[in-house]
């Protein structure tokens, strides 16, 4: 997705440890119009797949798996890192180990979200080593529910998640890094 890459190469800035920082508009400051241009290139990507339900995990999917949800006109669930009181009766879950944060979380879904007779898209906005989607895959076989396929706004080709995730379903990735160097800044895109 060519104005993606673009704002990328304006305003990402490539840090150690492979990571990139986009935070000037998607994962902490948030471009709502570029979401709908990103949410409607997804809808595209999946037409006539019969989606109705969106899934993400807290907190960096949820900005741009809601504005998906509108674009798709389907409910959008969140899978949260920490139990809660407001949750009540039974949830599936899984663990993930956070990318950012260096931790393994227990991520939970409510039972009463998620089930035998849906079909799921997987919205997030980074695919690094492919935990954060892995986890939620295995949320939706659990749930009995049809794993249609899953969104990335920015996947990092160099890193493995993305192989492993093309072998188990369909994956739309709208910008794949396919290298990034910290010293100068360059950032090389997958055609
Ligand atoms: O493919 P992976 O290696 O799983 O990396 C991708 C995940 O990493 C980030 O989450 P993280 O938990 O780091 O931060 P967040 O709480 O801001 O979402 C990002 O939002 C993805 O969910
Ligand atoms: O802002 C981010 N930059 C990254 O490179 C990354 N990888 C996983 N999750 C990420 N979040």
């Amino acid at each position: 997705m060519e104005l993606l890459k673009e704002r990328i190469r304006k305003d990402g800035v490539v840090k150690e440890g492979n990571v990139l920082k986009v935070d000037r508009f998607l994962n902490h400051q948030m471009d709502v119009k570029l979401f709908r241009e990103i949410g409607k290139e997804l809808k595209k990507r999946f037409e006539g797949e019969n989606i109705n339900k969106i899934l993400t995990i807290e907190a960096s999917g949820i900005g741009i798996a809601c504005i998906a949800a509108e674009i798709f006109d389907v409910p959008v669930v969140f899978a949260k890192k920490t139990q809660t009181k407001n949750i009540a009766g039974d949830v599936y879950t899984t663990k993930v180990e956070s990318y950012t944060h260096g931790r393994v979380y227990d991520i939970i879904v409510s039972k009463e979200f998620l089930g035998e007779g849906d079909r799921v898209l997987l919205i997030d906005d980074f695919l690094a080593n492919g935990k954060a989607l892995e986890g939620l895959a295995k949320l939706v076989k659990d749930s009995g529910a049809e794993l249609v396929g899953a969104g990335v706004v920015i996947e990092k080709g160099f890193q493995p998640g993305g192989d492993f995730l093309r072998k188990q379903t369909h994956l739309e990735s709208l910008a794949i890094v396919d290298s990034m160097d910290e010293k100068t800044g360059e950032i090389t895109f997958r055609e």
